[in-house]
């Protein structure tokens, strides 16, 4: 038996690994950690009842964590937690540095502090910036990094701050950069979710001007798959991408979504481009597949068809949500140069 700490564990992607950690070791102990900002619910841990620890607080708090790492004698740290919305970030820059970097440090120094087994940062593939949408070229784990917009710069301070805790510490960390989720339990402020109950609400669909810009897609269950995989058999010091290959523009999503609902195309609304709004982001994922044995499982196709589906049939799971973003429908006028 071994004790497990998931940070972010009330968001989409943390409580979804939590689940699927518990359903492969459901004899470990899984302490999970999550501040509870406006995109973390406990709710989503519900069904999990006494089988997870759960402590509201921050990673950046070290004491805090340095106590939960003693007391449980933790052997892995799983660092999911974030904020991870570029629109949020184009608003209120100064909080996804002090979340994301500063917060990253003290989990690090706390980890350091105590001593552990294995530290997983979950990154994303937008440290490396965007690629033109004609472009043949696709991200690998030694592309340099060139973030564009205050998310990504974050999420790349992130990165940069676990490496220098391996070089210089030793700490044995591993890091995943991974393409967009999708699935259950998506705070409805990422576009499959909030295309998707805007919909259910007869509302119109807010499609960025630049709506042919692509992501590649994964499912979020494909993902925590993936992250125990690098848990178990990664190389410490070392990063590895997870994606898909599975491209999809924001047009595109409108479309299958209101396609799945029945629902008329002409719901589709364009609205302001989101400044600094990355063109397309695609991932070699080729190292995890073949040295550590990892697959996508979930179709894209089906995947999309059955978190439509969720939705809809979980109106009082987002319901309640709507409104609780600081995100105010894409007025970017605060956001010009001062
Ligand atoms: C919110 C919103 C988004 N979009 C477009 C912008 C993007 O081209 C695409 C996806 O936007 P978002 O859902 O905000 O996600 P994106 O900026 O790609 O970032 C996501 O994916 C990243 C991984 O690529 C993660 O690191 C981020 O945490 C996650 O938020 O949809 C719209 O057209 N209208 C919208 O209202």
């Amino acid at each position: 038996m071994t004790s497990i700490l998931v940070t972010g564990a009330a968001g989409f992607i943390g409580s979804h690994f939590v689940r699927h950690w518990l359903r492969r070791y459901p004899d470990d102990t899984v302490v999970a950690l999550d501040a509870l900002t406006y995109a973390g619910s406990l709710s989503n841990l519900e069904d999990l009842g006494d089988r997870v620890i759960f402590v509201q607080g921050d990673i950046g708090d070290e004491a805090l964590v340095r106590k939960l790492l003693a007391e449980h004698r933790t052997e892995k740290v799983v660092n999911f937690a974030a904020e991870s919305h570029n629109s949020l970030a184009v608003l209120d820059p100064g909080r996804f540095f002090r979340a994301n970097v500063l917060g990253t440090q003290g989990l690090l120094e706390a980890c350091r502090a105590v001593g552990v087994e294995r530290f997983h940062h979950i990154s994303t593939c937008e440290v490396y910036g965007d690629l033109a949408l004609d472009s043949d070229e696709v991200f690998t784990e030694t592309s340099p990094y060139r973030p564009r917009t205050p998310y990504n710069a974050s999420k790349a301070g992130a990165d940069h701050v676990v490496r220098a805790y391996h070089e210089t510490y030793g700490l044995p960390v591993t890091i995943t950069n991974c393409a967009n989720n999708y699935g259950s339990h998506q705070f409805p402020e990422k576009v499959i979710p909030l295309f998707t109950t805007r919909a259910l609400d007869g509302r119109r669909l807010p499609v960025y001007a630049s709506s042919g810009n692509r992501r590649e897609w994964i499912h979020v269950l494909d993902h925590c798959a993936a992250v125990e995989t690098v848990l178990l058999k990664g190389t410490p010091g070392e990063i590895y991408h997870v994606g898909t290959g599975v491209e999809a523009s924001v047009d595109e999503l409108a479309d299958l979504v209101l396609d799945e609902l029945g629902l008329p195309r002409s719901l589709k609304e364009t609205v302001p481009d989101r400044p600094g709004h990355d063109r397309r982001y695609l991932l070699d994922s080729s190292r995890i597949r073949r040295e550590l044995g990892w697959e996508p499982r979930i179709p894209f196709a089906a995947g999309i068809r059955e978190t439509v589906r969720w939705y809809a049939d979980h109106r009082s799971w987002w319901l309640p949500l709507i409104g609780r973003s600081p995100v105010v429908e894409n007025d970017w006028s605060a956001a010009g140069s001062r």
